[in-house]
């Protein structure tokens, strides 16, 4: 459903720091599945993420979704997928400090202009799944590392996305809460969500909930396996 067609994706491009960060990656990515791309430091994962999730364009070559080629498409188009398709965790949760969690959950929604109330009974709802009702009110710089990553969870998961993404999604917990993650992880699988993670983490790499993982070095796939 996701699948990359001999994607370049360079850096500075014409200038004395041009850098190549993907080289001819040709990938297929089948929906439902939790699929992990891993490597060293530097080798591409992030960037590939940004492509795969709409956040960035290849220098050449083609992303399709669901056989649609979307490389090409208006940047408008791209942000009303990238809105409707994908949800995001980010290594550094990038959470907005002086608001509350629920707050946060619902910030990704507002330009969909679904009433408010709608919205913040789906954060709520998101919240309570994933055991932080009772924190719903707080502000986010007084939450635990966990806690903070699960209002990153579902302030990804606010607009349904059927494509969750998740950079180094363990990269900043202990091994309690890696696993907790996993789980969580593991649960939005099962009721159908597609999710793309990077990751160094050889608890998350050598789960079974991970069905492929994709192994890339200096911006080339190793293997896939
Ligand atoms: N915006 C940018 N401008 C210039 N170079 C970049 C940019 N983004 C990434 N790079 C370079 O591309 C290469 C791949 O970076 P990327 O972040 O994708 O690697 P990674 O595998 O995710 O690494 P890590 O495991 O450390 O997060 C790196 O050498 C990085 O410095």
């Amino acid at each position: 459903m996701l699948e990359l067609v001999d994607i370049t994706k360079s850096f500075h491009e014409g200038q004395p720091n041009a850098y190549t960060a993907l080289k001819n990656v040709s990938l297929t990515l089948e929906r439902g599945k939790v699929i992990a791309l891993h490597g060293p430091s530097g080798s591409g994962k992030t960037t590939l993420l940004t492509l795969i999730g709409c956040l960035a364009r290849p220098t050449s070559g083609r992303v399709r979704l669901d056989g649609q080629d979307i490389s090409s498409l208006p940047e408008r188009f791209l942000t009303a997928l990238r809105r409707e398709r994908f949800g995001f965790v980010f290594q550094q949760f990038n959470l907005i400090a002086g608001m509350s969690a629920r707050d946060n959950v619902m910030v990704p929604a507002y330009p969909t202009g679904l009433p408010y109330r709608m919205l913040l009974d789906r954060a709520e709802e998101l919240l309570a799944q994933l055991n932080l009702s009772h924190r719903s009110g707080a502000l986010v710089q007084t939450l635990s590392g966990g806690e903070q990553q699960r209002v990153a969870i579902a302030r990804a998961l606010i607009n349904q996305p059927d494509i969750l993404i998740a950079d180094e999604p363990t990269a900043n917990l202990d091994s309690a809460l890696a696993k907790e993650c996993l789980d969580i992880l593991g649960r939005l699988n099962a009721q159908g969500t597609t999710v793309i993670l990077s990751s160094h983490d050889p608890l998350v790499l050598d789960s079974p909930l991970v069905q492929q993982r994709v192994g890339l070095r200096d911006g080339q796939v190793q293997e896939v396996r």
